[in-house]
């Protein structure tokens, strides 16, 4: 192990994500590296800290058990899914010296506010009785749309959810490099990550085994929406026990993602990183200003162009005219009424609609800002 270290930030409540590389390692469930995995569970909670963990495997461990190669189809998927979750939770239940619960969640649980809730509700509860939490994608009835689609980020997800402090990223690599190591002999490991940009997300490479889903750019993903929201992230290695000793320890061997400071708030968070849009506003150059340098409200005479079939009240992302998404907010019109007062001056809505709606179509408590608009656009 090399003799740099990161300290951590003291922390209460991780979730501890561990990909198919280590439950799978060469496609095939095994218990190489979860009793090292599990031992730095036991140790953080034997400190007193709570830990859910967000496992891989399922497809893996029920291609073990029925044999046959890397499942094609959808039902094929949800079928290997099927028989492999009961005996992960077999794998996890003989490593973890607590009882463990099963908890499998699909996108809609994490979108829809009720969902959100409870399932917060459940988690809370699982922890308060001593419980470890072993959470993974529902994947026999999740339909590719209604996907959270890998588990590094449903494992940011859950950390929102679990309003966890640490969110620790498992897997088969050091950590993020500079370049994909698998192809770049030269690749650098970075230490510290102080924000998830544009160009962090351009040293990400796919995955590195059969099992694995996504590589490193789903794992920077995750990075990037746990740390928005406040959320210290690690990449550590997790077939490496002495890491694994060392971060029981609080001493860091990977990849430190610094949590913002300050975190967005929870619905901006939700805005830019939860749910999915139902449509987009198109606006103009002056609009795109307003909303993006001047943190105004978006206002109908500034939209151009309305596409999707929404309703009042949901998400939808905001464009401006070269296509570039500006941000995402909740409108305040459904599409039908807005395709009528686009490029209309705030005083002719009610006389062009038969009623007073409200004069912003976005309002500036509602946007969530992702670029500023090209000067020269
Ligand atoms: N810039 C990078 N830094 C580190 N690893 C990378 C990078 N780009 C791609 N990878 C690959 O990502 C792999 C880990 O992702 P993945 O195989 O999906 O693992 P898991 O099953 O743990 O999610 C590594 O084995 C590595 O080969
Ligand atoms: N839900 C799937 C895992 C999907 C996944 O994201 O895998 P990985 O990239 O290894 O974390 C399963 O249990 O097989």
């Amino acid at each position: 192990m090399d003799s740099t270290s990161t300290p951590l930030r003291p922390w209460s409540r991780a979730v501890v994500k561990v990909g198919s590389a280590l439950v799978a390692p060469d496609g095939v469930p095994s218990d190489v590296h979860l009793g090292a995995i599990a031992r730095f569970v036991v140790e953080s909670r034997a400190a007193g800290r709570e830990v859910v963990v967000v496992s891989s495997g399922a497809v893996a461990a029920g291609r073990a058990a029925l044999g046959g190669g890397r499942p094609r189809t959808i039902p094929e998927k949800q079928a290997l899914a099927a028989v492999g979750q009961p005996r992960l939770m077999g794998h996890w239940g003989r490593f973890l010296d607590a009882p463990t619960a099963q908890v499998l969640l699909t996108h809609d649980d994490l979108v829809h506010r009720d969902r959100f809730l409870n399932a917060r509700n459940t988690l809370a509860e699982l922890l308060g009785r001593g419980v470890v939490p072993v959470v993974n994608e529902n994947d026999t009835v999740a339909v590719d749309e209604l996907k959270v689609g890998d588990n590094d980020n449903l494992a940011a997800h859950v950390a929102v959810l679990a309003e966890a402090d640490l969110l620790v990223i498992l897997t088969d690599v050091d950590g993020l490099f500079d370049a994909d190591p698998r192809t770049t002999g030269s690749a650098r490991l970075v230490p510290v990550v102080d924000r998830v940009d544009a160009g962090v997300h351009a040293f990400a490479g796919g995955a590195g085994t059969d099992a694995g889903t996504g590589g490193m750019r789903t794992k920077l993903q995750a990075a990037e929406k746990a740390t928005s929201r406040g959320i210290d992230t690690v990449l550590v290695n997790g077939t490496d026990a002495a890491r694994l000793g060392a971060l029981a320890e609080g001493a860091l061997h990977g990849t430190l993602f610094r949590a913002l400071d300050p975190p967005l708030p929870a619905k901006k968070h939700w805005l830019l990183h939860a749910t999915p849009v139902a449509g987009r506003l198109v606006v103009d150059a002056g609009a795109a200003d307003a909303v993006c340098r001047r943190g105004a409200s978006l206002l109908a005479p500034g939209v151009v162009a309305v596409a999707g079939d929404f309703g009042r009240g949901e998400p939808v992302e905001v464009a401006d005219e070269a296509g570039r998404v500006l941000a995402r907010g909740i409108v305040r019109y459904a599409a039908h009424e807005l395709v009528r007062v686009r490029g209309r001056q705030s005083g002719e809505l009610e006389a062009v609609l038969g009623y007073a709606g409200p004069s912003a179509v976005v309002h500036r408590d509602d946007l969530a800002l992702l670029e500023t608009p090209d000067p020269d656009g």
